[in-house]
């Protein structure tokens, strides 16, 4: 694929951010010289412990800050307020005028909006149709973050930006959130790209990740394959002391039996080996990891 075919296929590019706050001593480095590309099409998430960065990512994405260096692009095109018109945002905790109904709110947007949807579907859509008459004053914090979703879905956006989305939810509210953002992804094709703290919502929605750490890029690619990438092999054999010898320090008990470090294509030699030294062997499994336990090895402060 070319430079310009590639540029085309992402959602948003972010190439070479820098941003730091303060000046001389007091400064702090937000994002240091950060590049990632976020496909179309996609749920593409956004993790890091607190202070890595994402919130000054979204917000320069948004236009609402502005990096040092580097520059964004938005489905192909530079930043600027017209591609930013292609996108939608929930980007800070979204501020409401109290007195307005929720169809209000969504009626006013929609007449700034080149194409909007009907306020109508888009209240159907996020779950708050029963209350799009009442006053955003007497929302919870659950219905005003579906307004928020309302708010940036009334565009008709060909993407869009969340900021923990499912913040403020009660459990019911985060499964249909969640569901709602798959199939913004699966069903209409847009793309979306949401931070959070949760990560077993990331694993369960989101097809792709990056997680910062202290502004640059820990890791980042398809959930399945960063689980799968730190994977381990485990066993469970008669003498595991006599084994872990053998093995050495590829080995790692654990479990009531033993860890190795090996490739998945040195397995088949590996078990043949132990057989032939007439180790006995009850289970031989591929461990995959959580989502946490990725996160945490890439995110460790103690790493280089
Ligand atoms: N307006 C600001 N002025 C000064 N420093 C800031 C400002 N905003 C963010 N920072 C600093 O920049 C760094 C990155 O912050 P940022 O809010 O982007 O991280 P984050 O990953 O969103 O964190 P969290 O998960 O806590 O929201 C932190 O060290 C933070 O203290």
């Amino acid at each position: 694929m070319n430079v310009a075919a590639r540029a085309a296929n992402n959602a948003i590019a972010v190439n070479g951010i820098r941003k730091s706050y303060g000046f001389g001593a007091r400064a702090v480095l937000a994002l240091d010289d950060l590049t990632l590309h976020i496909p179309r099409g996609q749920v593409y998430g956004l993790l890091g412990p607190n202070g890595a960065g994402k919130s000054t990512l979204l917000r320069i994405i948004a236009g609402l800050v502005r990096p040092d260096r580097g520059h964004i692009e938005i489905l192909g095109e530079p930043a600027a307020p017209a591609s930013r018109r292609r996108l939608g945002m929930l980007i800070e905790a979204p501020g409401f005028y109290p007195f307005l109904t929720a169809r209000e709110h969504l009626e006013m947007l929609a007449r700034m909006a080149d194409t909007p949807l009907p306020v109508d579907a888009v209240l159907k859509r996020t779950g708050i149709l029963h209350a799009a008459d009442k006053k955003v004053s007497g929302f919870s914090l659950g219905m005003k973050q579906r307004l928020g979703i309302g708010c940036a879905l009334v565009g008709q956006p060909e993407a869009i930006v969340l900021d923990e989305p499912t913040n403020g939810l009660d459990p019911d509210g985060i499964l249909e959130m969640r569901a709602l953002i798959r199939e913004l992804a699966e069903r209409d094709g847009i793309t979306v790209l949401l931070s959070s703290h949760l990560l077993d919502e990331v694993e369960r929605v989101c097809r792709r990740i990056a997680i910062l750490r202290r502004g640059a890029l820990a890791a980042e690619g398809d959930v399945a394959e960063l689980l799968g990438r730190n994977g381990r092999f485990w066993l469970n054999v008669d003498g595991a002391e006599a084994v872990s010898k053998k093995l050495g320090a590829r080995a790692e008990p654990a479990n009531g039996g033993l860890y190795i470090a090996v490739k998945q294509a040195d397995v088949p030699e590996l078990i043949a080996s132990l057989v032939a030294a007439g180790i006995r062997i009850h289970e031989a499994k591929w461990v995959k990891p959580d989502l946490e336990t990725v996160f945490l090895s890439e995110t460790r402060e103690n790493r280089s």
